[in-house]
C-alpha cells in the first residue's frame, strides 16, 4: 500500500477519533454538570436545614441567658416571694424556656412552676464556660415530653430537648443535631434527630459554615456565633442521585446535541482542509499558482523600486483564490515548501529578464517558518540567481514573527541568506509577540508595518499612537521600514514625516501581472511622490 495513502488513513482515523471524542465527552460532560447542580442544590438545602436549627438554638441560648442573668442580677433571696414573682414573669415572657427556678445539688428546689422540687437527672455535663446541662431531666413536663435543663449561678431553666430540632424540613430522612464544639462529650451530639456522625464536625475547621457529602449523606454544618456549637443537618446522599437524574434529563440531551454539532463541524472542517489540501496538490501538479505583484515605492522620491510578489491560485473555473484561503492549510500539510519553491520558478519566469538589467529592483518574496527549516531554501534561491542573471539584492526575503518560533533555526537560515546578500523584511510586525529588541538580536534589514496599525492613522483611536512608537524604536535600532497597507494620502505623509522609507499599499498600486509593474514603474520614475497610479 501506498504511504500517502496510509498516512491518510491513518489521518481520516485520527479525525474520527476525536469527533468521536466530541459526541462522547460533551453529554459526559453534561452529566458531571447535572450532578454538580444536583449536589449544589442538595447541600444549598442541608444548610438551611442546619441554619434553622442554629438560629433555633441560639434563640434558646439567648432566652436562658437573659433569664438566668435578670435573676442573679435582682439579688432577690433564692425562693423569696420576690424572686418566685421574677421567676414566674421570666417563665410567661420567654417563648422557649419551659420553666426557670433555683437549683442546689442537681435538685430545682423552687421555680416559675412552684415549690414542688425537680431532680434534674445524672445525664449531665459542664460547658467550656462552666454551664452544666443536664440532658434527661426525669418528669413530665406541662406537655409531658422530655426536657433539658441548663444551670449556672444556682439558677437553672428547664426547656424542650427537641425545640431546637422542631424545624420545617419537609424530607424525608433529614437528621438534624445539636454539637458541642469545646467539649465534645466524645462526639455525642447535645440534641439530635437521627443519624449523626460525630467525625462530621471536624471538616469544619475555621469556617463559618460548611456542606460536603460523604458516602451516604450530603452533610451541613453551621457554626454558632453565641456558644462554640454547632448545628448540624445530613440529607441521604441518593437524593443527589434522583435530582441529578432529573436535571439530566434536560442538560445530557443538549450535550449530545452539541457533541454531535461538534463532531460534524470537525468532520466537515477536515473534509474542508483535506479538499483544500487535495485542491492544493492538483494545483501544484497541474501549475495552477500564479503571482501577482505590488508596488513598493520609495517614499522620499516616489519612485517604484520593487514589488512584492503575492501567490494566487487559479481553478479550473479560472477563478482565482487568494493567499489567506490556502496558505495556512499549505502550512499545516507541510505542503508549503512545495508551494515556495514554487514562487521561486514563477518568479524566475515572470521577472527574471528584468531583474537582471534592473539591479537596482527588488522582488520581496513570502517566507513561511517550514520554509526557514527545508533543505531546499537555499538551493532554490541560488538556482533562481543563477538562470536569471539576477543578484542578491535583487531579493528581498519576508518571515512574519510565525516563523521565528524556532528561533535557532531562523537564524542559522537568516544568517545564511544575509551571508549571500538578500535582505530580509520581518513582515506584519506587531501582530505576533516580537518585540524589536528582540528583532535587534535576529540582525534583519527591514521592517514591514502592519497594516492593522496603519489604518489606525489619523483616526483618534487610542491605538493610533503604536504606529509612531514603532517607527521611534525601529529607527533607534537602525531597521529600515516598508509602511503596508496604505490605502490614503495622509497615511503615506504620515509614516514619511516620521521617517519611513518605503510604502506599498492602493494607493500606490494593487497587486498585478508583472507586466504592469515593469509599465507601472518606468512611470513612477517619472511621477511626484504619493501620487496615485492608475490599476
Ligand atoms: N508564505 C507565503 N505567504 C504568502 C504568499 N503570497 C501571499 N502570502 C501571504 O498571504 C497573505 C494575504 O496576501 P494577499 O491576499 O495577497 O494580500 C496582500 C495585499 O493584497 C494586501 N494589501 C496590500 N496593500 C493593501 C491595502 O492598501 N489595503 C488592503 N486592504 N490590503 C492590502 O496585503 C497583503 C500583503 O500583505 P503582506 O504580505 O503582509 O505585505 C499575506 O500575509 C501574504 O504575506 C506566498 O507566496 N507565500
Amino acid at each position: 500500500m501506498p504511504q500517502g495513502s496510509t498516512r491518510k488513513k491513518a489521518l481520516y482515523a485520527l479525525i474520527l477519533l476525536a469527533a468521536l471524542g466530541q459526541a462522547v465527552l460533551l453529554p459526559w460532560l453534561a452529566w458531571k454538570e447535572a450532578q454538580r447542580q444536583a449536589f449544589d442544590a442538595e447541600a444549598e438545602l442541608a444548610l438551611a436545614f442546619a441554619r434553622d436549627v442554629r438560629y433555633r438554638a441560639d434563640q434558646i441560648v439567648r432566652q436562658v441567658d437573659n433569664g438566668i442573668a435578670l435573676l442573679v442580677r435582682s439579688g432577690y433571696p433564692p425562693c423569696s416571694d420576690q424572686a418566685r414573682a421574677l421567676m414566674r414573669e421570666v417563665d410567661l415572657t420567654s417563648t422557649h424556656l419551659q420553666a426557670i427556678g433555683y437549683s442546689r445539688d442537681g435538685v430545682m428546689v423552687c421555680s416559675s412552676l412552684g415549690d414542688a422540687a425537680i431532680e434534674l437527672g445524672s445525664n449531665s455535663f459542664v460547658t467550656g464556660k462552666g454551664t452544666r446541662l443536664f440532658l434527661n431531666v426525669p418528669v413530665g413536663s406541662r406537655t409531658g415530653s422530655a426536657l433539658m435543663a441548663v444551670e449556672r449561678q444556682g439558677f437553672t431553666a428547664l426547656v424542650h430537648r427537641s425545640l431546637p430540632l422542631d424545624t420545617w424540613t419537609a424530607v424525608s430522612g433529614v437528621s438534624v443535631a445539636v454539637m458541642q464544639l469545646d467539649r465534645p462529650r466524645d462526639g455525642r451530639p447535645i440534641v439530635s434527630r437521627g443519624h449523626v456522625d460525630p467525625a462530621w464536625v471536624a471538616r469544619l475547621g475555621h469556617r463559618r459554615e460548611t456542606a460536603f457529602a460523604d458516602d451516604r449523606y450530603v452533610v451541613a454544618i453551621v457554626r454558632s456565633p453565641l456558644v462554640p456549637s454547632v448545628a448540624v443537618a445530613a440529607l441521604p446522599l441518593s437524593r443527589i442521585a434522583a435530582r441529578a437524574e432529573s436535571i439530566a434529563i434536560r442538560l445530557v440531551p443538549a450535550g449530545l446535541a452539541a457533541g454531535i454539532a461538534v463532531a460534524v463541524a470537525i468532520m466537515a472542517f477536515a473534509r474542508r482542509q483535506m479538499s483544500v489540501a487535495a485542491a492544493l496538490r492538483h494545483g501544484l501538479a497541474h501549475h495552477a499558482f500564479i503571482l501577482a505583484y505590488q508596488p513598493i515605492v520609495d517614499l522620499r522620491t516616489g519612485r517604484c523600486i520593487g514589488a512584492e510578489a503575492l501567490l494566487r491560485m487559479r481553478r479550473d473555473s479560472g477563478e482565482l483564490i487568494g493567499p489567506d484561503l490556502f496558505i495556512p492549510i499549505a502550512e499545516q500539510t507541510g505542503l508549503i515548501t512545495r508551494m515556495t519553491e514554487r514562487v521561486f520558478e514563477l518568479v524566475e519566469q515572470d521577472a527574471g529578464h528584468f531583474l537582471a538589467r534592473h539591479p537596482d529592483f527588488h522582488i520581496a518574496l513570502n517566507i513561511s517558518a517550514a520554509d526557514l527549516r527545508s533543505a531546499s531554501l537555499l538551493p532554490s534561491i541560488d538556482r533562481l540567481l543563477q538562470r536569471t542573471g539576477a543578484r542578491p539584492a535583487n531579493l528581498i526575503v519576508e518571515i512574519t514573527e510565525r516563523g521565528f518560533v524556532d528561533p535557532a533555526t531562523a537564524r542559522r537560515a537568516l544568517a545564511a541568506l544575509r551571508e549571500r546578500g538578500i535582505a530580509i523584511a520581518i513582515d506584519d510586525f506587531g501582530t505576533g509577540y516580537s518585540s524589536l529588541s528582540y528583532l535587534e538580536s535576529l540582525d534583519v534589514d527591514l521592517l514591514k508595518i502592519d497594516r492593522s496599525f496603519i489604518e489606525t492613522i489619523g483616526t483618534g483611536a487610542p491605538t493610533s499612537q503604536v504606529v509612531g512608537h514603532i517607527i521611534a524604536m525601529a529607527r533607534t535600532i537602525g531597521l529600515r521600514m516598508i509602511a503596508e497597507g496604505i490605502e490614503t494620502r495622509e497615511q503615506a505623509e504620515f509614516v514619511r514625516r516620521q521617517g519611513v522609507e518605503y510604502a506599498q499599499g492602493w494607493l500606490f498600486g494593487k497587486p498585478v501581472e508583472f507586466r504592469t509593474i515593469e509599465q507601472l514603474c518606468a512611470i513612477e520614475a517619472a511621477r511626484p511622490p504619493g501620487e496615485m497610479s492608475d490599476e
